[in-house]
């Protein structure tokens, strides 16, 4: 007998899982060693070379959940976003759209990390356990993946492990992750009261564009540039294009879906958030005044921005998005003349500009809370509002309505016709915003909607605040674990002496911020710093990367020559 044969004999399980079929799974995809995965902010991401067998495991994990959630759909979406072309990544969506539940993440990781068949069974066992899993309940799982030249084997991957656990698939194909997640919902709300729309791709464009069609008042003069980083977003907008009519003027650029090295290369929302600056296939094509935005590898993440008559470029991240849209239904709710009006609030993290908070707070008298790095904690803060909006400042948010708020607007009876007007307009915003997840394209139909109402240009909507100038820096450090934090990652608790540099620092700039804090995507230190100028918020965060570095334990011989001490 081999030894995983001997090995999965003598296993001593709890939960009736089909260990035949798993382990003859598992042996195909062995897992590489000295790899460690970890199921983090954005599910698991590597290298997609050695990717299959993490793959293959979240296929089987995936099937528990379904069976776990009575056997409603659960989403897995295979891409690595705005990364490199040569990664990815997979995670798993949860029944109504959202990402994973928190407390399944250690046990994910546990299962991905099992070295061999019998200690992958062994770590699915104790899930089962952990978290009452009926193992003989049907399993129901939906999946897409993005045009990374990886996906058709991860997918296959994918597949063995949701056939040994005899799941029931809809394979969806390339789409973009919102679209995966509005599918997930849909499946699972079809036919009842919270029904999300029809469960299917042209479903998802009927109801983007019949309600972008309710909403738009007046025809735009010019189009909008649209550079869809040559990733999926660009099969998806042009679909949606069929659906929107001559009215909605765009141009796609950057649309070389499955051309070998150009995902997200010198294009894209990452790259324009990144550099601050136009990606260089877009120099001679946006013109000024034009609005220009970018989506990123997967369509989630959007940045707007315009040059102005000088040619200079500005951009509006997703902070100026957050605030045009938390502005505009702050007034839009007074105007539907609630009895008790839905209140309306905005999540950010640390990285939001400090004009942008103080501009919801003090112009605009919203409440507002910070929340670590991560949609999932801004995503949960949101849903504690009436009408939750909330943005990282990369670009990547939506906007969510409580189920207090929806049932207030489906009793609401209008007494006059503005009244009237603006509830239609909410029922259709509504429509409109992909709730279960930050979604490009939803987000990019409903910023036009926001602009063609209140007739705004793109310096209009600019206007709203100024920028402070900022700059993030990442830092390579020993050992990012070295490095702790609180008040939501705004200060560092560990190294002490580090943050009380921080504090000294910052104090000598006029408007200065500065925050250090571990990254968790990626193997560094992410330092943050921003001022009442350019040249101040690059020196102070030069400075405070030059201290992290040497904190992080890093040889000084070879600081990168910006970073000051
Ligand atoms: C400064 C920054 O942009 N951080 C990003 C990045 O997280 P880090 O933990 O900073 O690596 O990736 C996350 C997942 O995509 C995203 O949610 C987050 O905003
Ligand atoms: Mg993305």
């Amino acid at each position: 007998m081999s030894n995983t044969a001997q090995a999965l004999k003598s296993l001593q399980l709890r939960n009736n899982l089909p260990i035949a079929a798993l382990a003859a799974a598992c042996e195909q995809y062995p897992k590489p060693e000295g790899h460690l995965y970890s199921y983090g902010t954005a599910g698991f991401r590597s290298h997609s070379k050695w990717f299959e067998p993490v793959v293959f495991r979240v296929g089987v994990i995936a099937a528990l959940r379904s069976k776990r959630h009575s056997s409603k759909f659960i989403g897995v979406m295979i891409t690595a976003s705005h990364n490199p072309e040569d990664d990815n990544g997979v995670k798993i969506v949860d029944p109504r759209g959202e990402m994973l539940q928190t407390e399944w993440e250690p046990y994910c990781t546990k299962i991905a990390n099992a070295p061999d068949p019998a200690s992958f069974i062994t770590a699915l066992d104790d899930l089962c356990t952990k978290f009452k899993i009926d193992v003989s309940k049907r399993s129901k799982v939906v999946y897409a993946y993005d045009t990374r030249p990886s996906c058709p084997a991860l997918v296959k991957a994918l597949q063995l492990g949701l056939a040994a656990m005899e799941t029931e698939t809809i394979n969806e194909g390339v789409r973009t992750t919102p679209q995966l997640h509005y599918m997930t919902r849909a499946l699972n709300t079809q036919g009842t009261k919270d029904d999300y729309g029809e469960p299917s791709i042209p479903g998802y464009y009927k109801k983007l564009s019949s309600a972008w069609k309710r909403l738009i008042r007046r025809r735009e003069e010019g189009s909008l540039l649209i550079d869809c980083a040559n990733g999926v977003g660009a099969i998806a907008m042009k679909e949606l294009l069929e659906y929107l009519s001559d009215d909605f003027k765009a141009t796609l650029v950057n649309t070389d879906v499955f051309v070998p090295g150009v995902l997200n290369n010198m294009c894209g929302a990452d790259y324009v958030k990144t550099k601050q600056e136009l990606p260089p296939s877009l120099k001679g094509v946006l013109k000024a005044g034009q609005r220009g935005c970018s989506l990123d590898g997967d369509a989630d993440r959007l940045m707007y921005y315009y040059l102005d008559e000088k040619n200079i470029f500005h951009m509006l991240d997703g902070d100026k998005i957050s605030a045009l849209i938390a502005g505009y239904l702050v007034e839009k709710v007074k105007l539907c003349g609630f009895k008790e009006p839905p209140r309306v609030g905005v999540v950010q993290t640390a990285y939001a500009n400090g004009n942008s908070t103080k501009y919801m707070q003090k112009t605009k008298a919203l409440p507002l809370v910070c929340v670590s790095t991560g949609v999932k904690h801004l995503h949960h803060a949101a849903e504690k509002f009436g009408i939750g909006v909330y943005f990282e400042a990369n670009g990547h948010g939506t906007v969510l309505f409580s189920s207090d708020t929806l049932e207030n607007i489906r009793k609401h009876e209008p007494q006059t016709p503005t009244q009237d007007d603006n509830t239609k307009d909410l029922k259709a915003l509504i429509d409109l915003i992909n709730s279960t997840v930050g979604d490009a394209i939803s987000d990019m139909l409903l910023v036009e909607v926001i602009l063609n109402h209140l007739r705004y240009d793109a310096r209009a909507w600019d206007s709203l605040y100024t920028d402070l100038p900022n700059k993030l820096v990442k830092v390579n450090v020993k050992n990012r674990a070295d490095f702790q934090t609180e008040v939501a990652e705004r200060r560092l608790t560990h190294p002490a002496e580090l943050q009380r540099f921080v504090d000294s620092q910052v104090a000598k700039y006029p408007d200065g911020r500065g925050f250090i804090r571990p990254s968790g995507t990626e193997d560094a230190v992410r330092v943050y710093a921003e001022a009442a100028s350019k040249f101040e918020a690059e020196q102070l965060a030069n400075y405070l990367a030059g201290w992290t570095y040497d904190f992080g334990g890093m040889d000084p011989a070879q600081r990168p020559k910006e970073y000051l001490r």
